[in-house]
C-alpha cells in the first residue's frame, strides 16, 4: 500500500531533512514493505534515496522544463534532485489558488510525458456531498475530463474536501461506497485523503477498495507518521 505525507506549506529545509531521514530510519528499522511518499515543499527538495520505497515528490509544478516564468518551478528544477512524483489536482490548488480543470489536465500530460508518477486527487464539496453520492460521481467524474485514466503511472487520491483539515474523515461506509464506484472504471491504486490519522488509519486501509493513504495534518509528526506506517505494516488484504 502507498502512505503519503503532504507536507502543504509547512516545514523549513532543516526540519524536512531531519523528518525525512527519521521516516527512513523508521521504515529501516521496521523493515516497511509500504510504499512511502513524502511531498515536501520546494524549498525541501534534496535528493534522498537511501530507501527505496520512499520517495520525495512535489506538491506542485509549472508545466514547461525551463523557461521565462517568473517565479515558476519547471520540470528541469525537480529533475536536479531526482524527483520522479507529483501531486497534481489537489483541492487546495482548486478551490483556493484557483487552478482551472484545462490547467491541471494541461500539467497532467505534461508529468506524463516525462513519465512522472503522478498521484491525482480528486474531492466533492460539502455542497455537492449534501445532494448524495449520485452527485458526488457526477463531479468526480467531471475532475477526470481530459485526464488519461489508463496511464501506467497514476495513482488517485479521493480526498473529499468537506474532510480535509477538519479532523473529521468521511465515515468507512461513505469511503467505500465511493471508492467501490471508482472503481468501476479506474483500475488504478486509489488512496483516501482527509483527516486520515494514528486512530485511524487501521479502520480506512480496511475499506476494500482503499490502496493507502494522503494524509496532511497528522503526517506532520514524525513519530505519528512512523506509527502509521507501521499501521499499515500489519493491515493484511
Ligand atoms: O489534503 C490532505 C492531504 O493531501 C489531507 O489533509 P488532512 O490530513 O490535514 O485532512
Amino acid at each position: 500500500m502507498m502512505i503519503a505525507s503532504n507536507f502543504k506549506t509547512n516545514y523549513t529545509r532543516a526540519k524536512a531533512d531531519s523528518f525525512i531521514k527519521s521516516i527512513q530510519a523508521c521504515m529501516t528499522r521496521t523493515k516497511s514493505e509500504q510504499e512511502v511518499r513524502i511531498f515536501a515543499p520546494f524549498t525541501a527538495l534534496n535528493s534522498f534515496d537511501e530507501v527505496k520505497n520512499l520517495k520525495v515528490g512535489a506538491q506542485n509544478f509549472y508545466p514547461v522544463q525551463n523557461g521565462s516564468f517568473t517565479g515558476e518551478i519547471g520540470f528541469e528544477q525537480l529533475e536536479e534532485f531526482g524527483i520522479e512524483t507529483v501531486l497534481i489536482g489537489h483541492s487546495e490548488r482548486r478551490h483556493i489558488l484557483k487552478e482551472s480543470h484545462a490547467f491541471i489536465a494541461q500539467k497532467y500530460d505534461f508529468a506524463k510525458a516525462r513519465d512522472a508518477e503522478i498521484i491525482y486527487c480528486v474531492g466533492e464539496p460539502a455542497e455537492v456531498r449534501m445532494q448524495g453520492i449520485d452527485a458526488v460521481m457526477s463531479y468526480l467524474w467531471e475532475q477526470f475530463e481530459g485526464i488519461d485514466i489508463h496511464y501506467e503511472k497514476l495513482i488517485i487520491a479521493y480526498e473529499p474536501v468537506w474532510a480535509i483539515g477538519t479532523g473529521l474523515s468521511a465515515r468507512l461506509e461513505d469511503i467505500e461506497e465511493v471508492l467501490e464506484r471508482l472503481r468501476e472504471k479506474l483500475s488504478k491504486p486509489l488512496l483516501y485523503g482527509g483527516s486520515v490519522k494514528v486512530e485511524n488509519i487501521e479502520s480506512i486501509l480496511h475499506v476494500k477498495e482503499c490502496d493507502g493513504v494522503l494524509v496532511g495534518t497528522a503526517s506532520w509528526n514524525e513519530e505519528a507518521f512512523c506509527e502509521m506506517i507501521r499501521i499499515a505494516d500489519s493491515v493484511k488484504k
